[in-house]
């Protein structure tokens, strides 16, 4: 059931509490209660996404974030690497969490990944071979909102038509699609055609897979959370801010954590609520490290300074952040067949939105771009001699290309007049890491997020590298009758002037992960071993992207699920 206040609840007492009703907690809240002598427990700072028409039309997806009621809302810290700048780092909140939120395209990434994750976890449960599994019960391949002829544009057999959550290719056509394609096969060295990220094959540039069904997003809580929502062993609440974990005793010589408080505000009562067998803490990259810090889990040099008594000393608690650093590069074009003009004239979208409301097709229907690609630095990039390769192997790569048919720069508003195309560049392979610390110990005060982005060599030589090859992607025979020119300071030549352009506009992916980085059972660093559990406690999982101990090659969500989708088997045995 969903309930709104806590008085709905059946009890103060469930055999499974999951801390956000976000991507991964979904999944759990859903796997757990397939079966029905589990009851459990949701609890979900943020509202319903019902009724949320940003939620369901796909390319309204980015009006959801920023500076809205279903977002956070948190900005990063100073980049000291960037200029100093400050800049949003949006996160979900609402039932969904950022799966309800984000742009909605839908990957997995490299099989190497998996295959590093087995590596550092000394786990084998985690690599490829093992993980690719659980696509077939997420995933559920349909038609696109157009219903085009697929062919050629992605691999059937690499995916499945029998899992929860529906997903699709392109459901609009953009005139640049052919220009696109056309570059692959001109600069095919450079910038091959890749049929299919879906089998681990991440290399080269494709066809996007978004979480898209019927031309409507597919969240966390449209397919798993609605799966169970209304079962009786389910109670879902929403407006509750969980504060921290509560300690229940001590078991097998480890504090246990099995109760849980929250409150609807800073100014309202709290509950406590308790687990008969485990709490889930899934409430994201953010969340969870700062539930707990709240909760005496973490440094015990920080906690103190916050006036936090120490359970559980591990200085691993909100280190080792990645993410991907996003760069807008925009170029101005010839014509009208870029979706400017739509995203200015109030007219024009809202005859798409009519349109996508009557037939759920049309250019609403679709995400924000159509192609992404992942590629390598060349083997023999000087910048190797100082830096290992960071890639999680010799098929992973270190920069990601989206291709956009309008302006996308987080930094710079759309212009008033004008056709853009955006080839966004970012970092996949960055080598700086981040935290994420308590400013207080008021669970209302946002955390301090510092990405520390572009803090390595390595990361500002990608990023310089990654701007050259997209001047030589736009500057293919396919695109010289349509780019007119780079706008601003992507026309900067020398290695300096392009480090300042990329110092002064990049900021983030939305894709941290490792704040609560998975280990090898019993080592001195880390926050959950391989099977999730809190290390030095007892009674609380983690499941959610901040166990990833590095950003995989591929926008997190997909990883995420198949993470999710392992950690419920592993909690129900088997
Ligand atoms: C704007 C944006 C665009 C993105 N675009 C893409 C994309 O196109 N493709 C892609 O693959 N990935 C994308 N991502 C990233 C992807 O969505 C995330 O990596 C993934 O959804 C994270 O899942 P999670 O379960 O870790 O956290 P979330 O899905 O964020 O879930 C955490 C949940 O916990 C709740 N919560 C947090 N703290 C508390 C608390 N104290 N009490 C109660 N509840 C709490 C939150 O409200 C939220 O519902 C994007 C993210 C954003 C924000």
């Amino acid at each position: 059931r969903l309930c709104t206040s806590p008085g709905q609840l059946r009890g103060n007492t469930y055999d499974y509490i999951v801390v956000g009703a976000g991507t991964a907690g979904n999944v759990i809240a859903a796997r757990l209660a397939e079966n029905g002598a589990n009851d459990v427990l949701v609890l979900e700072a943020g509202v319903s996404n019902e009724g949320v028409l940003a939620a369901q039309v796909p390319f309204m997806g980015p009006t959801l974030t920023p500076n809205t009621p279903y977002d956070w809302n948190y900005t990063v810290t100073p980049q000291t690497h960037l200029n100093g700048r400050t800049f949003p780092f949006p996160r979900g909140r609402i039932l969904g969490g950022s799966s309800s939120v984000n742009y909605l395209v839908h990957q997995y990434g490299s099989s190497a990944d998996y295959d590093r994750l087995a590596r550092i976890t000394g786990d084998p449960g985690w690599a490829w071979r093992n993980l690719r599994r659980y696509i077939d019960r997420h995933e559920k391949f349909v038609p696109p909102a157009d219903g085009h002829n697929t062919n050629g544009q992605y691999i059937p057999s690499l995916h499945s038509t029998r899992g929860i959550l529906p997903k699709s290719l392109p459901g609009f056509s953009h005139g640049i699609d052919a220009r696109v394609i056309a570059t692959t096969q001109e600069l095919s060295a450079e910038f091959p055609f890749n049929p299919d990220t879906g089998g681990g094959d991440v290399l080269g540039l494709g066809w996007v897979q978004s979480s898209i069904g019927d031309g409507t997003r597919s969240s966390s809580a449209t397919t798993y959370l609605n799966s169970v929502i209304n079962r009786r062993n389910v109670d879902v609440l929403v407006n509750a801010y969980v504060t921290k974990l509560v300690r229940t005793g001590t078991v097998g010589g480890k504090p246990s954590f099995r109760g849980v408080q929250f409150a609807n505000g800073p100014q309202s009562p709290t509950t406590n609520v308790f687990a008969r067998k485990e709490v889930i803490l899934s409430a994201g990259a953010f969340g969870t490290p700062q539930i707990l810090q709240l909760s005496g889990i973490g440094d015990r040099a920080e906690l103190t300074t916050k006036s936090i008594t120490t359970i559980v000393n591990n200085p691993s608690v909100g280190k080792n952040m990645s993410d991907h650093v996003l760069l807008p590069n925009n170029w101005r074009v010839q014509g009208t067949e870029s979706l400017d003009n739509l995203l200015r004239d109030p007219v024009a979208f809202g005859a798409a939105l009519d349109q996508w409301q009557t037939s759920k097709t049309g250019v609403l229907s679709n995400g924000v771009t159509n192609h992404l690609g992942f590629f390598r630095l060349p083997n023999n990039s000087p910048i190797f001699a100082t830096t290992p390769d960071p890639a999680s192997g010799p098929t992973a790569s270190h920069w990601e290309m989206i291709v956009s048919n309008f302006w996308i720069n987080p930094a710079v508003p759309q212009p008033a007049t004008g056709s853009y195309l955006t080839l966004i560049s970012a970092l996949i392979s960055p080598t700086s890491r981040g935290t994420l610390k308590l400013a207080s110990n008021n669970p209302f005060q946002a955390p301090l997020i510092d990405p520390n982005f572009l803090a390595t060599d390595f990361d500002r030589y990608a990023m310089r590298e990654s701007v050259r090859a997209v001047k030589r992607f736009a500057g293919a025979n396919a695109w010289s009758d349509y780019v007119i020119e780079p706008v601003g300071d992507l026309a900067a030549q020398t290695d300096e002037a392009i480090d300042a352009y990329v110092r002064s506009i990049s900021t983030t992916v939305f894709h941290p992960v490792g704040t609560a980085s998975m280990s090898p059972r019993n080592a001195a660093w880390g926050v959950v071993d391989p099977e999730l559990r809190l290390k030095g406690a007892e009674g609380v999982r983690i499941v959610d992207a901040s166990v990833w101990p590095f950003v995989p090659n591929a926008h997190t969500q997909g990883p995420v699920y198949l993470v999710a989708e392992r950690a419920a088997s592993i909690i129900r045995g088997y």
